[in-house]
């Protein structure tokens, strides 16, 4: 194997906030957000209009209720679908509660062009930047290089993860090699067009969950994950390499006051008990005393554990609902306010020979 070290980047997770618009509804307070996009501040007010020093946070980028699809793309995914043309491996994540608008930024609406989310736009954007690599290289009368794309989609619920893209589900087991965390046995499916990745995802979903909508499907899974891997292989030195994207959409999680059945009861607590494990090594990630950073409490922060203080550009994205209780709205502001603080130490990805 031959292996060319690179020098190490260090970054902070970024973390973009998007309010979503107001829905008229009856009997629906809406709390009072003030976005002041001068400063990227924003100032949560309670129901009292006082406003205390801990409601103020600041973030890199605040998208309010009037942003677009494209807006957020070009703004905070974009460069890093770049990046992966560059050997570097990117994570990104939507954050928020029920209702926030995880999945109207992630996935939007795919026939609508302007309402596509992002990771519809992602797809574009890497065959697109593959036949540009590849159209400049042709003019050049050096085609040396050859890219390969694949996709893999799975999820986790109640700690089982699924391979989405098999019919026989199993729980799959998370490993690690010197660079990076891997899924023993994923499938990867090679696309080469939009079409293409828009039929594996259907497909997986329909193998899996028969008469289940994808809209139902998202909502009784905890995290659903899609995974884009891009093989860049240079014919003449006979050296590959491989860099991935994931996006991971978060389950919404309220710390509800209002009673709950028993099944809401244990789904919730389920949901509470993963960002628990999330926030105690954001926590840790953060303190300079800590000693343990502790990945292996669950599997999310297992499988992020690449963009927590990894070699991964992370963004997560907080979608704000802002119909809901305060003290909702300030946790979720607490919880982006803190993984800011972490940082990545990102290395391009290993090139390694062919012949292996
Ligand atoms: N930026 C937006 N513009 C217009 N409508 C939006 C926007 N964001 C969300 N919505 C609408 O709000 C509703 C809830 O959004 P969405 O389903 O994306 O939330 P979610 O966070 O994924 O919810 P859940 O946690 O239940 O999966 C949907 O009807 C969606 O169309």
């Amino acid at each position: 194997m031959l292996s060319i070290d690179q020098p190490n980047l260090e970054e902070f997770i970024r973390v973009i906030v998007r309010k979503k618009p107001q829905i008229q509804t009856q009997n629906m307070n809406e709390v009072q957000v003030v976005i002041n996009q001068r400063d990227n501040s924003i100032q949560v007010n309670n129901n009292s209009n006082e406003t205390s020093e801990a409601s103020t946070f600041y973030f890199d980028t605040i998208f309010d209720e009037k942003s677009t699809q494209q807006q957020i793309y070009d703004n905070a995914v974009s460069p890093l679908v770049n990046s992966l043309f560059q050997d570097i491996n990117s994570t990104i994540w939507a954050f928020g509660q029920t209702r926030s608008g995880k999945s109207q930024t992630l996935f939007g609406n795919k026939c609508d062009e302007q309402n596509q989310g992002i990771v519809y736009r992602a797809i574009d954007q890497i065959f697109s930047q593959i036949k540009h690599l590849s159209d400049t290289k042709e003019e050049q009368k050096e085609i040396n290089e050859e890219y390969k794309v694949y996709v893999s989609v799975y999820t986790l619920y109640r700690e089982q993860l699924e391979d989405m893209l098999v019919d026989q589900r199993k729980d799959l087991r998370i490993r690690q090699n010197l660079d990076q965390i891997y899924i023993e046995n994923l499938t990867k499916i090679q696309i080469s067009n939009q079409q293409e990745f828009q039929d594996v995802l259907q497909n997986g979903i329909k193998k899996n969950l028969i008469n289940i909508t994808y809209r139902s499907l998202l909502q009784s899974k905890e995290y659903f994950f899609i995974e884009v891997s891009i093989l860049k292989t240079n014919k003449i030195l006979g050296i590959e390499q491989m860099s991935y994207l994931k996006i991971v959409e978060f389950q919404g999680c309220e710390r509800s006051k209002k009673p709950l059945n028993q099944t809401q009861f244990s789904e919730n607590s389920q949901i509470n008990k993963g960002l628990t494990h999330f926030c105690q090594v954001i926590s840790a990630l953060t303190d300079e005393k800590s000693t343990h950073v502790p990945y292996r409490d669950s599997k999310i922060t297992r499988i992020m554990q690449d963009a927590l203080g990894g070699n991964s550009r992370g963004l997560m994205i907080c979608n704000l609902n802002t119909q809901l209780e305060y003290h909702e709205i300030l946790y979720n502001l607490r919880v982006a306010s803190r993984v800011q603080q972490v940082r990545n130490h990102i290395f391009f990805n290993k090139k390694q020979s062919t012949d292996l």
